[in-house]
């Protein structure tokens, strides 16, 4: 299937709306993500490769804030440890209804995985031994990220896991220019022009807001984390590995 380019924010917007996980950036997500996010690719495949050495046998695996299902198809694929199943939670129903029709034809019917069209807020964590966060943390109210770790920790069984991705904001102005600097140079490289760097950064500043790395790390260890283990950087995007 051929993918299709993003272009949702190419042309000059009277009015630049709060960005939104409709049909249009469905339509577009995969293009949309590889390059917006320096190493997606990366990170997405190595996330099975983590999977796989926490996953324990009996548990559940959860994608909360999944899209089109990457994260989970690649705990999937690499997952051996027996009886797991993986719980996949996105709150868009377009997004939800593509992601089931892109696993539909995943050709490795190993691991029992169920996606739920539901607030993650509401999903019950138990018996977990991975959870994945993958760039999803920068969407929920900051507000009630602490309350959400915590519960996400308290349903992780000893030795378990948070996977957590991240697009992160420094306290240094000077970093926090160079990082985003080489961002945009980046998007700039994949093909992104000035205007849609800047309508699209418009339309994420109030839906998605990044929090330093000492931030997560803190509210990781506040939430009873023993250790929290950044194991991708590149410029601004981060991805770190808690253990209960
Ligand atoms: N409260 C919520 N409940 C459930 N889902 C939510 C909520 N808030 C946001 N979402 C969902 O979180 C996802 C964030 S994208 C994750 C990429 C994916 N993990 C990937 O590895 O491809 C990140 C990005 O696009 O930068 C969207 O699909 C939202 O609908
Ligand atoms: O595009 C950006 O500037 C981002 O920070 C990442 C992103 C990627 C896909 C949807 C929303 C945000």
């Amino acid at each position: 299937m051929t993918q299709k380019t993003d272009a949702i924010y190419a042309t000059p917007l009277q009015d630049i709306v709060d960005f939104q996980f409709d049909e249009r950036v469905v339509a577009v997500f995969p293009d949309m993500i590889q390059r917006s996010v320096p190493g997606y690719g990366m990170i997405v495949s190595n996330i099975g490769i983590l999977a796989a050495k926490y996953a324990q046998a009996g548990s559940h695996c959860y994608d909360l804030g999944c899209s089109l299902g990457a994260v989970t198809l690649s705990m999937r694929q690499r997952i051996n440890a027996p009886d797991c199943d993986i719980i996949s939670v996105d709150n868009s129903p377009v997004m939800i209804e593509r992601a089931r029709e892109l696993l539909a034809l995943d050709s490795v019917p190993t691991i029992p995985v169920t996606m739920l069209c539901t607030d993650l807020q509401d999903v019950t964590i138990e018996n977990a031994s991975v959870v994945v966060l993958n760039f999803t943390l920068q969407f929920i109210p900051p507000a009630e990220r602490l309350a959400l770790i915590q519960r996400i920790h308290a349903g992780l069984k000893p030795n378990g896991v948070l996977i957590l991705s991240e697009k992160i904001a420094f306290s240094e102005p000077g970093r926090q220019h160079f990082h985003e600097e080489l961002h945009h140079d980046f998007k700039r490289a994949n093909g992104y022009s000035d205007l849609e760097i800047s309508q699209k950064r418009s339309a994420l500043e109030k839906v998605m807001i990044p929090e330093t790395l000492a931030c997560h790390q803190e509210r990781l260890r506040w939430a009873g984390f023993s250790s929290s283990e950044l194991w991708f950087q590149c410029f601004n995007f981060v991805s770190l590995v808690a253990i209960k």
